[in-house]
């Protein structure tokens, strides 16, 4: 998985309010660079006096830096948080240069760091996801546990995005269901959905690395008999119908493909369509009920969206 790292040169007084900022974007893990602490002498657990490399600190101010997984929703994400760091000024928070840049961290210098800031999370009434390197026992015999190791693509299965999918495919797939999912990633609405008893799983994935992923995922939580994992733009080539199709990718690429998406819904199935951005929604709305489909279900989560689409 490729992570950016955000980095904002500000204030001491705004160091809160920008973690937290941060922390609700997603952020997995921050890092405080404060000149103020230059100054400070400090020692190290046995008593020995050490200094800190002035090269690691900015000359004022404080630099803040985040990590956030490179995926479709990262160019929105960072808009936003420039907006809400911007906004602090109005509760007359002094952000200083509020000098904000982004660059790529590769996987190697994440290898193990990042593992740190996934723990096993509740997201739905049935499903617990848990990283693949933690211990987990579940809280109730009836608990459908995803194991996934988000390192390689996107999904954590914790966006609010993942989270409304697989709540609504716990509403609407059925044992012996055929189940399309658009743009798979790691794999989990996938998983999920052959946990809840769907009889064949399409996982479609545009992204090599991510095709990986998912193949891997699907192994590890044993669902590879009914799951097919395949390189895919979209439906292309694609000519069998699903009673559930669900896909999470962005509002304009739904848009574009929904005419495509009813065509490959069986009468009476539904559509799963997220990651929409909230003011994005009347856009998706549109064209899919221009397409046909009728909307029975509007989820909303923090700023994302997703519709449940039914073909009458
Ligand atoms: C926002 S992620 C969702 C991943 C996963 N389904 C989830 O809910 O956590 C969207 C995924 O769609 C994939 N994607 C984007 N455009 C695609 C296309 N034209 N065809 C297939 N997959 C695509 C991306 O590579 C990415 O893995």
């Amino acid at each position: 998985m490729k992570w950016s790292e955000i980095m904002i040169h500000t204030t001491n007084e705004a160091v809160e309010p920008i973690s937290n900022i941060l922390y609700e974007a997603g952020a997995g893990g921050i890092v405080i660079e404060d000149s103020d602490e230059l100054l400070k002498e400090h020692d190290d657990q046995y008593g020995e006096i050490y200094e800190l490399d002035p090269d690691d600190f900015p000359e004022e101010g404080v630099i803040i830096k985040a990590y956030l997984p490179v995926n479709s929703f990262l160019g929105e994400t960072v808009e936003e948080i420039k907006q809400a760091i911007t906004n602090l000024t109005t509760f007359d928070i002094d952000i200083g240069p509020n000098k904000v840049t982004i660059s790529e961290v590769h996987e190697e210098e994440w290898a193990t760091a990042w593992k740190k800031y996934y723990n096993p999370v509740k997201i739905s009434e049935k499903f617990t996801i848990v990283p693949t390197w933690e211990n987990y026992e579940p809280v109730s015999s009836d608990e459908l546990i995803i194991e996934l190791d988000p390192g390689m693509a996107f999904g954590t299965g914790t966006h609010p995005t993942t989270v409304m999918c697989i709540q609504a495919l716990e509403r609407t797939v059925k044992p012996g269901d055929t189940v399309m999912d658009v743009g798979t990633g790691s794999g989990v609405l996938s998983i999920a959905s052959a946990m809840l008893g769907a009889e064949r799983v399409l996982a479609l994935e545009l992204d090599e690395v991510a095709v990986r992923a998912a193949t891997l995922n699907v192994k590890l939580n044993k669902v590879q008999n009914r799951v097919t994992v395949k390189q895919n733009d979209l439906l292309k080539g694609v000519n069998e119908q699903a009673d559930v199709m669900v896909a999470n990718i962005l509002a304009e690429v739904i848009a574009r493909f929904a005419e495509d998406a009813f065509g490959h819904v069986k009468p009476g199935g539904h559509f799963i369509a997220s990651g929409i951005i909230r003011q994005k929604k009347d856009l998706v709305v549109d064209a899919l009920t221009s397409a046909g489909f009728i909307i029975e279900e509007t989820m909303v989560m923090e700023d994302w969206v997703a519709l449940i689409a039914k073909r009458g």
